[in-house]
């Protein structure tokens, strides 16, 4: 086997994100991710090309959509000779389509690959229920008009009307991942007004990126949008600070629940993709390297038996990396902790400044410490620009390969917290 190479990220697109059921409610999946294909394959002159690989994936799909990629690449300019499929580990689905893209070119399998992810919660896959189902099925594959006649008459009037509606729920529990967040809210003493600044300066710092122009070799406008239709410049502590909790409010704990609408990430639709090569590759195609993809960890939690909270994994996915790379929280110049709930990403800090837990949890005999807060989101996440699930991976990468390139050197971390209790994690270097 060849031995291990270096991964370089070349450059990312996405469309804007859109609000639930707003400007994108009539794009599909294969709409949106096509969108943000074709826009990264004319921005590095990839048409006609054959790639590598394309992996990506969307949390939510149709049945229709059985390789949704591969249909997306066949639509695009790509060489049709280019393999394509779907991986799913929810919100983690991105940044994990990215490893396994970067994996295959560090072991010199491919030369290059991209990886992606969408997701649109106002075209979610409705089901009928199940009785309806297995009804069809076999009233499909009846052969004569009795046997026909014989399934129909199981159908009872109204009953197969009733459709199953995809919920934002773990199936384990029946939780939300907001009321699940609650409760690991609770657990590390995440106050309200804490969570309520993450937001704000989520919004400022995302709106001043596009004010900068930031985003004009990462972005296509798509269906009227030129920016994140969630993105609230104008929005204040006093705004946030007047917003009712909406998850945690069920229960003992109530009075004290602290998640709003303003400091959780909203349902949101969109698409991401990203360009990944080997030096080699890059350098004969004359393509500048933004940074270099280095390390990845997974980890998952038991949520179900144990009490170590739904979207924690990430905080046991760093500090492994930390300890197979050889290095210290604080030796990052970027944070990139994905906004699923401002909770989220402040429990996550908390775990990680706490002696106890990182004794206990993570076998550790100090603290990993702080970080300095001025380096973490610095052009905003989730809160702001919101989250399509499969998307935001994709969205992170590009950012903060970017933000990489822009400084000249340095070191940035991934955080992402997923749905199944499970963590994706990375880190560039430049
Ligand atoms: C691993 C993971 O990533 S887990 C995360 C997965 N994602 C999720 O679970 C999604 C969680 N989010 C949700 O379910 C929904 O977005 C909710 C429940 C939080 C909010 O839904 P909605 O009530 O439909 O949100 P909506 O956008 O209407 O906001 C509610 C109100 O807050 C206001 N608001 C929201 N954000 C802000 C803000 N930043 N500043 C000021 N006001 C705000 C809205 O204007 C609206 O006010 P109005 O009622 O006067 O119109």
């Amino acid at each position: 086997m060849q031995s291990v190479r270096r991964v370089a990220v070349i450059g990312g697109n996405r469309i804007p994100f859109a609000r639930s059921n707003s400007r994108y409610a009539h794009a599909s999946n294969a709409d949106m991710l096509g969108a943000a294909l074709d826009g990264l394959v004319a921005r590095f002159g990839l048409a006609g090309q054959r790639v590598g690989e394309v992996v990506a994936g969307a949390v939510l799909k149709h049945s229709r959509d059985f390789n949704l990629t591969r249909e997306v690449v066949l639509g695009s300019r790509l060489d049709p000779h280019t393999p394509a499929y779907d991986i799913q580990q929810a919100c983690g689905t991105g940044l994990e389509a990215a490893i396994l893209v970067a994996n295959k070119i560090a072991l010199g399998q491919i030369e290059v690959g991209i990886a992606g992810g969408v997701d649109t919660t106002s075209d979610a896959p409705l089901a009928v229920n199940e009785d309806m189902r297995r009804t069809l099925i076999q009233l499909n594959s009846a052969r004569t008009l009795g046997a026909r006649l014989k399934v129909a008459a199981k159908l009872r009037p109204l009953q197969p009307f009733k459709p199953e509606i995809p919920r934002n729920a773990e199936p384990r529990t029946g939780l939300s991942m907001g009321d699940h967040a609650a409760v690991t809210a609770l657990r590390w003493n995440v106050d309200r007004a804490a969570q309520d600044e993450l937001a704000l300066r989520s919004h400022q710092r995302l709106a001043a990126a596009y004010d900068k122009g930031f985003f004009d070799d990462l972005m296509t406008p798509y269906l009227g949008l030129t920016r994140d239709q969630n993105l609230r410049p104008d929005t204040s502590p006093e705004k946030l600070g007047s917003l009712k909790p909406v998850f945690g409010t069920k229960g003992p704990d109530a009075e004290r629940a602290t998640m709003t609408a303003g400091n959780s990430s909203p349902l949101t639709d969109g698409a991401s993709t990203v360009l990944l090569a080997s030096e080699e590759w890059a350098r004969e195609h004359s393509l500048p390297v933004l940074a270099w993809f280095s390390w990845s960890e997974t980890a998952a939690v038991d949520f179900v038996h144990g009490d170590e909270g739904l979207l924690m994994a990430p905080a046991y996915a760093v500090p492994r990396m930390l300890a197979r790379a050889g290095l210290k929280l604080q030796d990052f110049d970027f944070y990139e902790i994905h906004e699923a709930f401002a909770s989220q990403v402040l429990a996550t800090l908390a775990a990680w400044e706490s002696p106890e837990f990182c004794a206990e949890r993570l076998g550790l005999d100090a603290p990993l410490g702080s970080i300095d807060r001025g380096k973490l989101n610095v052009n905003g996440s989730s809160l702001a620009a919101g989250h399509p699930f499969a998307a935001t991976g994709g969205r992170i990468v590009a950012t903060l390969a970017k933000l990489l390139d822009a400084k000249g050197s340095g070191r940035g971390l991934i955080s992402i917290c997923a749905a199944g209790g499970q963590g994706v994690t990375a880190i560039l270097e430049r």
